[in-house]
């Protein structure tokens, strides 16, 4: 088999068939049908929107779950602090974290891009969950202060990584009660509060640019390092791959509801009977053909450092050294890129946005 039959035979922007939109409420009170749909959604796509409203509704009768109202203000946080000039920002830059890279300022333009040949068109700042609850090893000893804006509002940004957690950890256990029968390890004692590992938030602004023809463009297709990735986003813009029709499905914000997606570490957890969803971030482009600017937050749930698992070539890992791989093939030149399946799961598959 060459590397070309490797290649999807067509890769479509969008098809009509969404995503599945799954109860945070029906998985929490063990709904048998709602939790065979998600352990279907994870099996299949790898990712699902959850409706967290219904929640709140019934608590406290609100009309929004409360980190929706938390990631509106982080999205005016993150205004602020990429607002703040280059070389400034630069001074957190995310190669002085450690050489787990957790946290920090990654500017735009340092990975690949979502078109071939071009750079990546976003910056973020990841704050680590390790750093704001103090846990061992101090991810960035020259800059223990964040940048002004972040270390104004750090009380908000942990009661929003907490909540994140929360819910990661509701799922994650739900899946180990279908999943893993004893006396396997539970996903859940991979993942135990006080921990190291390498969970963060990455708060992300895409640029806005006067064309599509702009050369920083999306974020390239991947597949997430970690366990469960939790997006919250100001618009559309991310696209998912679906395995059954081996095409990309669009999935724009919905109200009430998140974006859940599966990432490796899970998927090897699960002796691979879960999908690592492979998703990209295409421009948000206008009638005018200018791309607007996009704000997304995502919540990247991993597992400890040393939590071990077996890849999908039968390679034993810890958690640890496994971040460290994808991080270093995030920034690696496409040739590298398409030589291993590290990347998008697929060898020879880079899933690029032909626009
Ligand atoms: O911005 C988004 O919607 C997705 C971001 C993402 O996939 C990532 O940072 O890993
Ligand atoms: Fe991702």
């Amino acid at each position: 088999m060459g590397p070309s039959s490797l290649v999807p035979a067509f890769d479509l922007a969008e098809t009509s068939v969404p995503l599945l939109a799954l109860s945070l409420s029906g998985i929490a009170a063990g709904d048998a049908f709602e939790v065979e749909k998600f352990v279907e959604a994870c099996k299949t796509d790898g990712g699902f929107y959850l409706d967290l409203d219904e929640v709140s509704n019934r608590e406290s009768g609100t009309r929004h779950h409360p980190l929706f109202s938390m990631a509106e203000e982080i999205f005016q946080v993150a205004s602020e602090v990429f607002a703040m000039p280059l070389q400034e920002k630069s001074r957190w830059e995310m190669d002085q974290w450690g050489d787990l890279q957790i946290g920090g300022y990654k500017p735009a333009g340092k990975h690949s891009g979502v078109c071939r040949g071009k750079r990546d068109g976003f910056e973020n700042f990841l704050v680590p969950l390790n750093a704001i609850f103090d846990i061992n090893p101090n991810p960035n000893p020259r800059h223990p202060q964040w940048p002004s804006p972040l270390s104004l509002r750090l009380d908000l940004i942990k009661e929003f990584e907490t909540s994140c957690q929360r819910i990661a950890l509701l799922l994650l256990s739900t899946l180990s009660n279908i999943l893993i029968p004893p006396p396997n390890i539970p996903f859940q004692h991979l993942h135990r509060e006080g921990q190291p590992s390498t969970t963060s938030l990455a708060i992300l602004r895409y640029l806005p640019s006067a064309s599509r023809a702009s050369d920083q463009v999306g974020h390239m297709a991947h597949t997430d390092v970690g366990s469960l990735t939790l997006i919250f986003a100001s618009s559309a813009g991310l696209q998912v791959f679906r395995p059954s029709t081996s095409s990309w499905v669009s999935v724009p914000p919905r109200p009430g509801s998140i974006f859940v997606n599966v990432g490796d570490s899970l998927r090897f957890m699960s002796g691979k009977r879960l999908t690592s969803c492979l998703h990209r971030v295409v421009p948000n482009t206008g009638l005018s053909g200018a791309v607007a600017e996009r704000y997304s937050l995502a919540f990247f749930q991993r597992p400890e450092l040393s939590a071990r698992f077996v890849d999908s070539d039968g390679r034993e890992w810890i958690s640890e050294d496994w971040h460290r791989a994808k991080y270093k093939i995030f920034r690696a030149d496409n040739n590298e890129q398409t030589s291993t399946s590290l990347l998008t799961g697929k060898k020879g598959f880079l899933g690029e946005w032909q626009g």
